[in-house]
């Protein structure tokens, strides 16, 4: 597997070269631009089920090097999808600690200080993400966009723990929590499209949802996330700060945005 990184020679610009589908059709992320959407009266709210999880389960919080992820177990899914999509994982897309502009989606060119990524995969069909992971319904992603606010006790369950994985593969038990905290609210306003993976393999296989609504995070939680990671391994003198880890805007074609809302 060739490495990639989101700057220099490693950047987005040559992830390609090793890995095709980025230079391909359908890849995310997109900018929503008003004069791409169209209003979808059919699409009915997100429902998830069993995202409330009980505090004597535990979760693999993990820096693999791209971004910090928390393993999710698969008795959780979205239910409201023509497939059932069980849970995978989670993980965030951020700046830097002066750069609050660190989501992968924007709305007309407005960039969130970050995005949260939900990734199932359809276990109607397919018995592991591995095998999901390059169909062209294999992945459902819910995307939430983080902006700078109040500060959030759900992230904090989490966040309190990102000292304990700093660089590259390391990895730690956290005891489970109500993952559903972590959405936003009105489940029911979102942006629907058909697009990829934002990493390589850019696998075109993402039925994507993002959430018109942010959840906040507060200044101070934000510097946490974007100052304590390393991509670099723990032995390594060089380190190599982990921020900045997120997808330029790609091109819509002429792919329609859905939308759930009308104003
Ligand atoms: N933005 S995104 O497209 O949602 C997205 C990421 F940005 C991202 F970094 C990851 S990663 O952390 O696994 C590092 C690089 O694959 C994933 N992983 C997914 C897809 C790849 C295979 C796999 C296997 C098990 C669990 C999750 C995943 C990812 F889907
Ligand atoms: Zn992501």
């Amino acid at each position: 597997r060739a490495k990639w990184s989101y700057n220099g020679p490693d950047g987005e610009h040559n992830w390609s070269s090793n890995y095709p589908f980025c230079g391909g059709a359908f890849q995310s992320p997109i900018d929503f631009q008003t004069h791409l959407l169209r209003y979808d009266s059919n699409l009915p709210p997100i429902q998830v089920q069993n995202y409330n999880l009980s505090t004597n389960e535990q979760l693999t919080l993990s820096n693999n090097g791209h971004s910090v992820q928390l393993s999710l177990p698969s008795h959780m899914y979205i239910s409201s999808l023509p497939y059932k999509y069980s849970a995978a994982q989670l993980h965030f897309h951020w700046g830097s600690s002066n750069q609050l502009t660190g989501s992968e989606h924007t709305v007309n060119g407005k960039q969130f200080a970050g995005e949260m990524h939900v990734v199932h995969f359809n276990s109607d069909k397919y018995p592991n993400i591995s095998m999901a992971v390059d169909k062209h319904d294999g992945l459902a992603v819910l995307g939430v966009f983080i902006a700078i606010g109040e500060f959030n006790p759900a992230f904090e369950k989490f966040f309190k723990y990102l000292n304990g994985i700093k660089y590259r593969d390391q990895k730690i038990q956290v005891p489970a929590f109500n993952i559903h905290a972590l959405l936003p609210s009105h489940l029911d306003e979102y942006y629907r499209y058909d697009g990829s993976l934002t990493t390589p393999p850019c696998y075109p296989s993402v039925l994507w949802t993002v959430f018109r609504r942010p959840v906040t995070i507060s200044q101070k939680q934000f510097l946490a996330l974007a100052t304590a990671l390393y991509a670099s391994y723990a032995q390594e003198s060089a380190t190599v700060p982990l921020h900045g880890n997120y997808r330029k805007p790609q091109l819509a074609d002429n792919r329609v945005v859905l939308v759930s809302f009308k104003d």
